[in-house]
């Protein structure tokens, strides 16, 4: 079996990149939560997570925020009671990288341990 993106490393991105276009992340798209995340105008990655009550959401928000600081790729949060939704793309290229795809599906992993019981 491949590896999962959540064990890939994420890869640094030059400014020679191209961004991805719609077949070739459609591979990467189909190993993260499809209930989760959607691509925007082929430009970005949307994700809403749900939660069972605010402090779970707000712990969620600061893992991945750790998790942001040390691959070095931010996603912008919004946190509120039962939610958190991020966005996600590579500046460099204003477009989508595999890294993307890599960092969701480390939250995905995360998030994993916020199912109830
Ligand atoms: C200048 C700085 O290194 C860049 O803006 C880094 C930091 N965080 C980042 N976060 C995200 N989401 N995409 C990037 O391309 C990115 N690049």
């Amino acid at each position: 079996m491949a590896p999962s993106l959540a064990d890939e490393a994420c890869e640094a991105c030059t400014s020679d990149d191209e961004p991805l276009t719609g077949t070739e992340y459609a591979e990467y798209l189909a190993e993260i939560d499809g209930d989760v995340w959607d691509v925007v105008n082929d430009h970005h990655l949307e994700g809403v997570y749900p939660f069972e009550d605010f402090r779970d959401a707000l712990e969620f928000t600061y893992e991945i925020g750790e998790l942001a600081e040390e691959e070095w790729h931010h996603p912008d949060i919004q946190l509120q009671w039962g939610e958190v939704r991020v966005e996600m793309w590579t500046h460099k290229i204003d477009g989508l990288h595999k890294t993307d795809f890599v960092m969701a599906a480390r939250m995905d992993r995360i998030h994993d341990d916020y199912a109830p019981e």
